[in-house]
């Protein structure tokens, strides 16, 4: 099974003054998610909003809201978040996972775990493998906190290593994604791309959506046919194997066939 392109624009650089008809806007220009940032001023320098925006937004459309935990104490944010109509909730690296990954799901939520870039990338391998694991991998590109900052390449490795290890895994990449970064990380195996000053930033965005869109689409499909081409030899090796095992002659077969 093969992972999809997931394109969320970072609600955190559009105008707040307009947040419906902004999500709008970037719904109309095929965004599949709306990528929305939750901090508290004090597991990240910056404070932006909390469950009711999202009730607020909630009201005016059926999009996944794909929120993003920047915040201490993430579990004392499931039930709002959840109440609230969140579709995604993303925390940061947490010592009592377990039960944060469950009552997310309790609330119909989908549970994600997001990387800094100082995080090591074993830290998540357990919730990923877990009986009850996360269900997408957020590597961030950026230190959290703020928008409109410089992609940093080398976070690319732990990209890389995600998507060899777990190929139908949804893996996220936040932070200076443009059109000059996403064949970067798309290369690299990410397949969920948040955007908020490239797109929101440009006149019309749907000159940055459509080829980050593109670009994510084909390195998906280049690796979706190279697993397929391998599958197909695969079955080929396993079927010269029995005819050559049971020695059957296919000239009888062939020309049957023919006539
Ligand atoms: O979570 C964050 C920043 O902490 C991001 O979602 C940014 O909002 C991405 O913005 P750009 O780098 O695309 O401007």
């Amino acid at each position: 099974m093969g992972v999809t392109p997931k394109i969320a624009p970072s609600m955190l650089s559009s105008d707040f003054a307009n947040l419906a008809s902004e999500a709008k806007r970037m719904l109309d220009f095929v965004a599949d998610w709306l990528h929305m940032d939750i901090m508290d001023g004090h597991f990240v320098p910056n404070l932006t909003i909390g469950a009711p925006v999202i009730e607020s937004l909630r009201k005016h459309t059926k999009a996944f809201l794909d929120c993003h935990l920047m915040v201490t104490n993430p579990i004392d944010y499931v039930e709002p978040l959840g109440k609230a109509g969140a579709s995604g909730f993303t925390f940061h690296v947490e010592e009592n996972w377990h039960e944060l990954i469950q009552k997310i799901k309790s609330k119909a939520m989908r549970p994600g775990v997001a990387l800094k870039p100082g995080t090591l990338i074993e830290e998540v391998y357990p919730l990923v493998d877990s009986e009850n694991p996360v269900e997408m991998v957020l590597v961030m590109t950026v230190e959290p906190g703020f928008g409109g900052q410089k992609f940093m390449p080398q976070m690319m490795d732990k990209v890389r290593v995600l998507r060899k290890k777990y190929p139908s895994l949804d893996i996220e990449v936040d932070g200076g994604l443009g059109p000059s970064t996403i064949e970067m990380a798309a290369s690299a195996g990410a397949n969920c791309i948040v955007a908020g000053s490239s797109k929101f930033g440009a006149a019309e965005p749907g000159t940055v959506i459509y080829p980050i869109c593109e670009t994510v689409f084909w390195k998906i499909r280049r690796n979706v046919d190279i697993i397929l081409t391998a599958k197909i030899k695969a079955y080929m090796f396993l079927i010269y194997q029995i005819i050559t095992h049971c020695m059957i002659d296919w000239s009888h077969i062939i020309s049957f066939e023919i006539q």
